[in-house]
């Protein structure tokens, strides 16, 4: 059998601030793919795991390798080509166009100008129709509804053309439907576009339904797998407190206790 392409794992990762630590014993491995979510409580940890996996703070202890390498050993232009990361953090100028937020995902690729060749254009526009942008493309940030804004830093990454995108609560903000449509999307580009896409969110029903793996932060033994495994183990039963919430394994949702 063919050896999984690009893979992310962490392999008995602690993460934190200075000596303190937030979480540890994070172990998991998402392939090319694969859409995997990081569910738990407010602050578990989720966001600072994102940020040390895409590199932006340093780990605590323990392994991240991307394939065969430690993201440490990367150069910052290696790893801006491996991995695209999607913050919440406002934009620093939303005067931008969506075209011209799009085309900063190309930077990695273009000379110390900045100036698009006709490649750079060709992912630029590729990323714009994937995600349903086309038609807004002239549109300053600024003029977008916060789930136009959140495709448009999906499409930037997209044009960043990264074998791996790790993206921090892309639905946050969205009404249900939007939610529904950004993880569809996020699963069509890992489907399709053989992305490995690792996100944090609250919707812990709806990646149940749509994601490949999850990994759930709980503070100890973080469990990680497939939805239905992680079901069977009882996975969810202790995320919140029982007395307020259940989780029902029929139906793999929760339920409010009432
Ligand atoms: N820059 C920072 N310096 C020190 N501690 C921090 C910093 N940012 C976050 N923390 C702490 O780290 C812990 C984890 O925070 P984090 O934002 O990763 O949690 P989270 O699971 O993403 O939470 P939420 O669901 O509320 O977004 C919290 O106790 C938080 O107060």
């Amino acid at each position: 059998m063919d050896k999984p392409v690009n893979v992310v794992t962490s392999k008995a990762l602690e993460i934190g601030y200075g000596k303190t630590t937030v979480a540890k014993n994070i172990n998991f491995s998402v392939a090319a793919g694969e859409l995997c979510a990081i569910v738990g409580i407010n602050g578990i940890g989720k966001s600072t795991l994102l940020r040390t996996l895409g590199h932006l703070q340093p780990k605590i202890s323990g392994e991240i390798w991307q394939d065969a390498e430690q993201i440490e050993a990367l150069k910052p232009e290696a790893l801006a080509r491996k991995i695209s990361v999607v913050l919440t953090e406002p934009l620093a100028s939303k005067n931008l166009s969506v075209a011209e937020l799009i085309g900063l995902g190309r930077q990695p690729y273009t000379n110390w100008i900045g100036s698009l060749t006709e490649k750079d254009k060709q992912h630029v526009q590729a990323s714009m129709a994937a995600l349903e942008l086309t038609g807004l493309k002239e549109r300053k940030c600024h003029e977008l509804s916060d789930g136009q804004l959140q495709r448009a830093l999906i499409a930037r990454a997209m044009a960043q053309d990264t074998p791996t995108i790790l993206l921090d609560e892309p639905t946050s903000h969205l009404d249900l439907h939007h939610k529904v449509q950004i993880l569809k999307l996020l699963k069509e580009l890992a489907d399709n576009h053989h992305k490995t896409i690792v996100f944090t969110t609250h919707e812990i029903d709806l990646a149940i339904q749509l994601c490949d793996k999850i990994l759930v932060l709980n503070g100890k033994s973080n469990p990680f797998g497939k939805p239905h495994e992680l079901i069977a183990q009882g996975a969810f039963d202790a995320i919140f407190p029982s007395e307020t919430i259940q989780f029902d394994a029929q139906s793999g949702s929760f339920r409010i206790r009432k």
